[in-house]
């Protein structure tokens, strides 16, 4: 599975429809007064948060969404009628930006949560509204409002529980790939990973989602580097599984290189929860384990979980460890009152 997490859509509501002037026609009456109907209004442009789409790659294929124009007013006092409006269905988890792509407009965080994008234009009087006592027989109508033109953009933040960190070749995409349904492309160069991939892992008769973000460079969070592009994702998980290459000169030194990242980044991605794993132990002998171990260990502070997505060793561990957190996350989440989709036992 692929993730387009942006995308620029072309949307406008409809104008209003133009009043008529019209003035009663009819045989045996003379001077029949105004009889020209309103302008229809013209449709909106909404957005609305579904269930079932977890990607905005739908978006890639279609980006302008203009809405019908109001119909215009008729005589015989009839009413032009309403364009359609149009409703742009986004996956939960869809933040509407400006044009600017930094102004956030609106957040769809709930199935069935609506925003209105762009409003229809008002139909414009006929002149049946402006008969006035002293003017019967006016000869004049509204034009129909404009609609509204505006280019926005659709982000995506995945709403993923775990979300997968490491340098570019940590064995992220392996990772994933020997725990869940994904399948990643995998190569043996940095940046394979241009999207984030979703991957559904079980253990234990119990499912979570992991997104794997792509390998983060120095810098990142400046814009160096693809990675920040997707840093947004993991902001809303509830534990960060960070992988370090266990076959890398300085684990230390890589270690502190994403954690500086996530701490440059804001928004209380350091403060997660996080779980640190000394990847790739497959290609390590037990006194090289022991000592890229104690030497993880002393960067981080805690306990190192050892793995490889190659053997497979040490990933039951690493998975029940990363289940624990997003128990504990729920129990917090639905102490709060804030419940999230229940959890499958
Ligand atoms: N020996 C060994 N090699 C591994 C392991 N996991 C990954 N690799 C290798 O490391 C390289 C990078 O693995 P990926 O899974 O693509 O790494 P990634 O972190 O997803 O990389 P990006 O997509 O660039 O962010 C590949 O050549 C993998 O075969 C492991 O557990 N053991």
């Amino acid at each position: 599975m692929k993730f387009l997490d942006l995308a620029k859509v072309h949307i406008r509501s409809g104008a209003g429809g133009n009043g008529c002037i019209s003035f009663r026609r009819e045989k045996y009456i003379e001077y029949g007064g105004p009889d020209g109907g309103d302008g229809g209004r013209g449709g909106d442009v909404w957005a609305e948060a579904v269930d079932g789409l977890n990607t905005l790659i739908d978006f890639r294929y279609q980006q302008h969404f203009f809405a019908k124009n109001g119909q215009g007013g008729m005589g015989q006092q009839r009413t032009g009628r309403d364009g359609d409006d149009i409703v742009l269905r986004v996956p939960v988890g869809t933040e509407i930006l400006d044009e600017d792509e930094e102004t956030v407009l609106a957040d769809l965080t709930e199935v069935g949560q609506r925003v209105l994008l762009a409003k229809g234009g008002n139909g414009g009087f006929g002149n049946l509204h402006f008969k006035t006592s002293t003017n019967q027989a006016p000869r004049h109508a509204n034009p129909g409002q404009p609609g509204v033109e505006r280019t926005l953009w659709l982000r995506l933040k995945l709403i993923a529980d775990v979300g997968l960190l490491g340098l570019p070749n940590a064995g992220k995409s392996t990772f994933l790939a020997a725990t869940s349904n994904a399948r990643p492309k995998i190569a043996d160069y940095p940046f394979t990973t241009l999207h984030p991939n979703l991957g559904v892992v079980g253990v234990d008769n119990a499912e979570f989602v992991v997104a794997d973000i792509p390998g983060l460079i120095e810098g990142a969070h400046e814009g160096r580097g693809i990675g920040d592009l997707f840093l947004g994702h993991v902001e809303r998980c509830a534990v960060l599984l960070h992988l370090v290459d266990g076959t890398a000169n300085d684990v230390a030194e890589d270690y502190r290189t994403i954690i500086q990242e996530l701490d440059a980044y804001g928004e209380g991605l350091a403060e997660k929860p996080r779980i640190t794993a000394l990847n790739k132990i497959d290609a390590l002998d037990d006194e090289l384990r022991e000592m890229q171990r104690a030497e993880l260990e002393a960067a981080c502070g805690g306990p190192v979980f050892l793995m490889s997505g190659v053997s497979g060793e040490g990933l039951t561990e690493v998975l029940r460890a990363l289940k624990a957190q997003i128990d504990a996350d729920r129990l917090r989440m639905r102490a709060a009152g804030q419940e999230d989709a229940p959890w499958s036992p």
